[in-house]
């Protein structure tokens, strides 16, 4: 693949919080239209890589490079800031926790960002965000407000809002684990079809290992602030390498 084909790559980056050393030398290169979904245990710095992508945490050095912005960790100048901003504008990100504005419909959580950033007229801006609800199946509840939806559902309008602004790459934070079991399938389901119909390019992290296995193109195993194997799904799940990486799926599957 060519070099215009990456659309992340973290070299050597290192997050120290304090005396505590988060990640220590993380290296990888996502490229478009990849599913990378990382796993490990909690605590092996898994969302504070993904947080160091769009600098909500300040990488301690390395660098991060998204949609052909590369900028070094360390601190934040006034250029640094500007160049933070424009970076942010290829990254959408989905947390845990929904985070939706619980005074405003869903309709209005999804084109809030666009309409801020002047990404269009009011009627394209809307025209998208009905389609973006359609697609992930709330377009009958675009009036609503978030607290009359359940948790899957409130999750896809996240999803919806975080794609509003056309990113080239969707960071996902354990997006399903603040959801009862029964909720969980539907926010997979979208994601799938993310990858699958509009080939998103996605870094995921999750222990949902089926959804690893049936949509990942790699899974990348944390273990103390480093990658200590990265794979296809079948190989790192059914063979991996290291004993550590068997351990935790041993727990986990
Ligand atoms: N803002 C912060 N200040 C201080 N320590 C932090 C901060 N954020 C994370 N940490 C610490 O960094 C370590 C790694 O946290 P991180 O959330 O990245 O791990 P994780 O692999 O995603 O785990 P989990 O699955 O539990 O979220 C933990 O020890 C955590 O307490």
């Amino acid at each position: 693949m060519s070099d215009r084909d990456v659309v992340v790559r973290l070299d050597g980056l290192h997050k120290s919080f304090g005396r505590l050393e988060v990640v220590r030398g993380v290296d990888m290169e996502v490229h478009r239209g990849e599913v990378v979904v990382v796993f490990g245990r909690s605590g092996s710095g898994k969302s504070t890589v993904l947080r160091c992508v769009n600098f909500i945490d300040d990488p301690s050095a390395g660098s991060v490079e998204v949609a052909g912005i590369r900028l070094e960790g360390g601190h934040r100048t006034r250029r640094k800031r500007e160049q933070i901003r424009q970076l942010r504008l290829h990254v959408g990100m989905v947390f845990q926790q929904f985070n939706l504005f619980p005074n405003m419909t869903v309709l209005d959580n999804v084109t809030c960002a666009p309409r801020c950033a002047g990404r269009g007229t009011g009627d394209e801006i809307v025209e998208r965000a009905r389609d973006l609800l359609d697609r992930v199946g709330l377009s009958d509840k675009a009036e609503e407000h978030p607290i009359r939806l359940s948790g899957g559902q409130q999750q896809r309008v996240a999803i919806a809002r975080a794609l509003a602004m056309e990113p080239d790459v969707m960071l996902f934070d354990e997006p399903t684990s603040a959801l009862d079991p029964e909720l969980t399938g539907e926010v997979l389901a979208v994601m799938k079809s993310l990858a699958t119909e509009m080939r998103m390019t996605m870094i995921v992290v999750t222990h949902e290992m089926g959804f690893a296995r049936e949509v990942a193109d790699r899974m990348a195993f944390f273990h103390e602030g480093r990658i200590l194997e990265q794979g296809p799904p079948d190989q790192l799940i059914t063979s991996p390498a290291h004993p550590e990486t068997r351990a935790f799926l041993d727990a986990v599957l």
